[in-house]
């Protein structure tokens, strides 16, 4: 049996007071495409947050590629985890934000070669290399020398996309990819990242409130309400015969909204 990706093993997480998840599991398999659907305010960002290491769990384990990422081993011993360990630990997750949070100053080229030449140790030519076969992945070959400012925000989108792929993490994480876009400019940005998981050599994560395409791209779909796992299986499962009234509720109501 192959190994999980990635464990979220009995997961809490508090902001003071405040009781975000409750003994959150799941297991993510190595090429699965996991969308995660909730009401707002469930946790699904917060989840998605703990993965990248922006915000540390209250309690249970994340283990990726079978290291736990917020505690290493010292001496015999688990201890928090030090900078060098999560920085080791998240250089196999790439994240694509709502916003898409690209350098304003730095050519499309620049943006995507950054992190490979200062986090990866790359030389300028191997990251300008791996750069220009991601844009072209992402349909933008031939804006490598141009700005964020004249590109659409679908285009800025795809280009926040080119430039977590030329890590080539293993896992690839989405908060709500598509929601800061313009409706129209929404699609094209589906496409890749639907491209992007049929070629299904790279697990995803996604937050998504796209329900046709998570029914189009998800193997499965998470229904998560008040920081816990209500349900999950098959999109065909989930969307279509939901077994709890939370999620029938949820669906219910997410379609009268739309
Ligand atoms: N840094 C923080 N400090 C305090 N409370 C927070 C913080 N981050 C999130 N929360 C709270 O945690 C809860 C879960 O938030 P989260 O953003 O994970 O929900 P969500 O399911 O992604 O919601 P949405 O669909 O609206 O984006 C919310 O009640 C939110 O207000």
């Amino acid at each position: 049996m192959t190994e999980p990706i990635v464990q979220f093993k009995s997961i809490s997480k508090s902001f003071d007071e405040l009781e975000v998840m409750k003994d959150f599991t799941l297991d993510v398999d190595p090429g699965e495409i996991v969308s995660i659907i909730g009401p707002s305010g469930s946790g699904k960002t917060t989840i998605i947050r703990m993965l990248m290491t922006l915000e540390k769990p209250t309690g249970g384990d994340i283990i990726v590629e079978g290291e736990n990422l917020w505690k290493m081993e010292s001496k015999g011993k688990l201890v928090p985890a030090d900078e060098r360990h999560l920085r080791k630990v998240r250089s196999n997750v790439g994240m694509v934000f709502q916003h898409f949070n690209l350098f304003p100053h730095m050519t499309i080229l620049r943006n995507c070669t950054e992190a490979p030449i200062h986090v990866l140790g790359l030389s300028k030519k191997e990251a300008e290399t791996r750069a220009k076969e991601m844009l072209e992945k992402v349909g933008l070959g031939d804006k490598v020398d141009n700005y964020p400012m004249q590109l659409s925000g679908g285009q800025q989108q795809r280009v926040a996309i080119a430039r977590a792929l030329v890590m080539q993490p293993k896992v690839m994480l989405f908060d709500e990819p598509t929601s800061a876009l313009d409706p129209e400019l929404v699609g094209e940005v589906l496409e890749v990242i639907k491209d992007l998981a049929q070629q299904g050599d790279m697990s995803m994560i996604l937050v998504t409130h796209e329900m046709d395409f998570a029914w189009q791209v998800s193997d499965r779909i998470v229904f998560i309400a008040d920081g816990q796992l209500v349900e999950h299986g098959k999109p065909s499962e989930v969307l279509d015969n939901p077994k709890s009234d939370r999620l029938r509720n949820f669906l219910e109501r997410f379609r009268t909204q739309v």
